[in-house]
């Protein structure tokens, strides 16, 4: 469905994307997981054939964004970061006028409108206004919004970046339907939950390269320890008290707030800690996450 070699994209001297290679196949979920300035969205720009590719290739459902960007436009949906819909609008004509300009008939599109307010689960809300609608509604209805075309590539630039817990949950679920029905979908999201729930293959996005490439369970067993013991400490302990436990684990992450010890073994970690007379004011084992794997590849953390 995409393929690229080497791809680059610049902006004046500044080289936001330094030559990536990414590969996604028909039907699966694929994601681009990295935090602010990883140069997700840019490479999501060149995808959706809307910005110029700097160097490299790339192919989109088989064709070249260069010279044939409306055929490649015309089967792809996007989800762009922030919503666009019409306020002014209803909800159900931001579905039929957007249909209406991609050249669909008006009885198709009333149909396929009626279709996609069901599977967003926002029929009762056809007539109303887009303003009255909750944020996570506003983003169920850009997702219907971006399938008027029957796509076979759905976009989506960080879909859920500001819904609560809840309304992320539902929108999970109505991706998760999509790709059941078939539809490949690329996703660029900071949040490694979201990139652990929905991708069946993701690339670890810094600084406009890759670091890593896999599904989530390969990602984590390659780069993390099966469990992670979180030891919080009073504030400013924590580096000091780093030296006494890194023979604990495989690898010691001193964080502003707590310790974390990388083990296949967490319980052990933890009663080895207490028998050593330290006093934690909190623990807690856990299972390695993507967020881990960040951790370890960039020594950062994605929420910063
Ligand atoms: N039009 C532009 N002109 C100049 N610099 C840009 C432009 N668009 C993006 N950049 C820069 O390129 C880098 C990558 O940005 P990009 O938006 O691709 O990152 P991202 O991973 O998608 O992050 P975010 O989650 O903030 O969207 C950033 O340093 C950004 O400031």
């Amino acid at each position: 469905m995409i393929s690229a070699r080497g791809l680059r994209k610049s902006f004046g001297d500044f080289e936001a994307v330094k030559g990536i290679d990414v590969e996604v196949r028909r039907g699966e979920a694929f994601g681009f997981l990295g935090p602010n300035g990883a140069g997700k969205s840019s490479t999501m720009r060149m995808i959706a054939s809307v910005s110029p590719v700097s160097g490299g290739e790339l192919r989109i459902l088989g064709m070249d964004p260069a010279t044939d960007g409306p055929a490649i436009r015309g089967r792809l949906g996007v989800c762009p970061q922030e919503d666009t819909l019409d306020k002014e609008l209803s909800v159900f004509d931001n579905l039929y006028i957007y249909g209406r300009y991609f050249g669909i008939d008006r009885a198709t599109c009333r149909e396929r409108a009626r279709e996609l307010l069901e599977f967003a689960q926002i029929t009762d809300k056809a007539k109303a206004k887009v303003e009255s609608l909750s944020g996570g509604m506003k983003r169920r209805l850009t997702i219907a919004r971006s399938l008027i075309n029957n796509p076979d590539l759905l976009l989506l630039d960080e879909p859920t970046t500001g819904l609560d817990p809840q309304a992320r949950h539902v929108l999970w679920d109505q991706l998760f339907r999509l790709k059941q029905a078939g539809v490949t979908l690329v996703i660029t999201t900071h949040y490694m939950d979201e990139a652990e729930q929905l991708c069946d293959r993701l690339v670890v996005m810094d600084k406009g390269l890759i670091a890593a490439e896999g599904s989530p369970r390969e990602l984590i067993d390659a780069h993390s320890t099966r469990e992670v013991a979180e030891l919080r400490f009073g504030v400013g302990e924590h580096e000091a008290i780093a030296g006494k436990v890194e023979d604990l684990g495989e690898r010691v992450e001193v964080l502003p707030d707590r310790l974390l010890v990388y083990s296949d073994h967490g319980e052990d970690v933890v009663t080895a800690v207490l028998d050593r007379g330290l006093q934690p004011l909190a623990t807690l084992v856990r299972r390695s996450t993507l967020e881990d794997v960040f951790l370890r590849l960039t020594g950062r953390r994605l929420a910063d």
